[in-house]
């Protein structure tokens, strides 16, 4: 293995996977610390973790047992991977995983770069935007376990760590690999540990790629992986081989625990279309009312692809947060998910569609997934992944991050994880 990756959440990892995939890596995506070694062959190795939004010392530390696995699998170069919208609290956890992990690999120069310009997330003079949206004004803002109300992401890195922050900004990036590593190494004269990049297209992000040839630790967003499988390339180690993919008959279906714009953009036009589907009410879920196995009983009785949803508007999101505590209502949504899946898998089921990062992270370890090979692109950031789940039957599965995919995304997951 040469390329070690450890995800903050499960969508986001496979976001990286996808990216990594597409520029010829052999990847795998692992869910949590895996207890024995990799397959041979395995070229990047992507740690999926739920980590994103615990409390920071549990990141840190679930993050140093993920870097001594891939560092035991021979990594030579480390990857941090965290939201394209930056999602985290003042009090972490990006700033202190990144802190923790530089100081473990005693690297420096450590670029902080969420951009992903597939999904419209780019950074200018230090600020992140949202297609043509400022951070704090794109909706992230009313996240609801990580609101994002600032857009300079040096100001709000530097509020989680004691490590300095320094900043190469789009001056540099745009005269390519050269520039910007002499830029880096300035910051790093000034004594920043942590360099916020800026970068506003794909060309950017090979570019910096580039610089950070042998750099032992990169953060970021799944952009910043893009020029990385070119360093191996080049130097001859990479096989070139890319991995057959198989689609998976039987039913599909969509659960969805994000509340995320995008989508219930696209639990609206599943509505429109007339397909069935079953809301879980944040009430009901916290009172226990909700019968799991009732609920993907009604799910695999359904001729058409149906969805189970507790995706809510803000306002309805905050009404129950007030109501019953925002770990609550979120723990309660989340272990619901994960008792259906595991429900929909005994019954049968062949595909499943999963949104929301931490929605996807409790059905994927309720589901004791513990790795999944890395199929075709369904939208930008969202791979198809295929795995052998209980019973020893083959699942596809979609896991889509709150904001990636257009309106048809459930639809069109559904024809990709089939696979035809
Ligand atoms: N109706 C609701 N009321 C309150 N909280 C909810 C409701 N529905 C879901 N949640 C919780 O909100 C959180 C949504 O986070 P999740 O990561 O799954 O989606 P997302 O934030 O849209 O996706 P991503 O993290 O990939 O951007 C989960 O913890 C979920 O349990
Ligand atoms: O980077 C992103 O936007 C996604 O991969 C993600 O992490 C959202 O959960």
């Amino acid at each position: 293995m040469l390329l070690g990756c450890i995800g903050d959440d499960f969508t986001g990892s496979s976001d990286l996977a996808n990216t990594l995939s597409k520029q010829g890596m052999r990847v795998t995506q692992y869910s949590g610390v895996p207890t024995g070694p990799a397959d041979a062959g395995v070229e990047a190795g992507v740690v999926a973790l739920k980590s994103r939004s615990i409390p920071a010392k549990d990141a840190i530390a679930q993050s140093l047992a993920a870097l001594d696995w891939l560092k035991a699998q021979g990594c030579t170069q480390f990857l941090f991977k965290y939201c394209s919208t930056f999602d985290s609290t003042p009090e972490g956890n990006i700033g202190p995983v990144a802190a923790a992990l530089a100081q473990a690999l005693d690297a420096r120069k450590v670029v902080v770069c969420p951009v992903f310009p597939g999904a419209g997330r780019t950074l200018y003079q230090g600020h992140l935007f949202v297609q043509d949206r400022l951070l704090n004004e794109s909706g992230m803002e009313h996240h609801p376990l990580n609101p994002m109300t600032d857009a300079d992401i040096r100001r709000f890195l530097a509020r989680q760590t004691d490590m300095k922050v320094g900043h190469v900004g789009f001056a540099a990036v745009r005269q390519g690999a050269d520039a910007i590593a002499e830029a880096l190494t300035r910051a790093d004269a000034e004594g920043a540990r942590l360099i916020v990049v800026d970068a506003l297209s794909d060309a950017d992000l090979m570019e910096i790629g580039a610089a950070l040839d042998g750099a032992p630790l990169v953060t970021g967003g799944s952009g910043i992986a893009m020029g990385l499988p070119e360093n191996f390339r080049r130097k001859g180690l990479l096989s070139g081989e890319g991995s057959a993919w198989q689609g998976v008959e039987g039913a599909c279906v969509v659960l969805s625990g994000s509340c995320s714009t995008a989508t219930r953009g696209q639990v609206a036009r599943h509505r429109e279309a007339g397909l069935p589907l079953f809301e879980i009410n944040a009430d009901d879920a916290v009172a226990g009312r909700l019968d799991a196995q009732e609920i993907a009983a009604w799910a695999l009785a359904q001729a058409a692809r149906p969805l189970v949803f507790s995706s809510a508007d803000p306002e309805e999101v905050r009404r129950a947060q007030n109501t019953h505590g925002r770990e609550t209502v979120a723990a309660a949504i989340e272990t619901l998910f994960a008792a259906i899946a595991r429900a929909l898998v005994a019954g049968g089921v062949g595909r499943l569609v999963v949104a929301g990062g931490e929605t996807s992270g409790a059905v994927v370890e309720g589901l004791d997934l513990t790795s999944l090979e890395i199929g075709p692109e369904i939208a930008p950031g969202a791979p198809a992944l295929r795995t052998v789940a209980a019973g020893g039957r083959p699942l596809a599965l979609a896991l889509k991050s709150g904001n990636f995919g257009g309106v048809d995304f459930f639809a069109e997951a559904d024809a990709v994880l089939r696979g035809h």
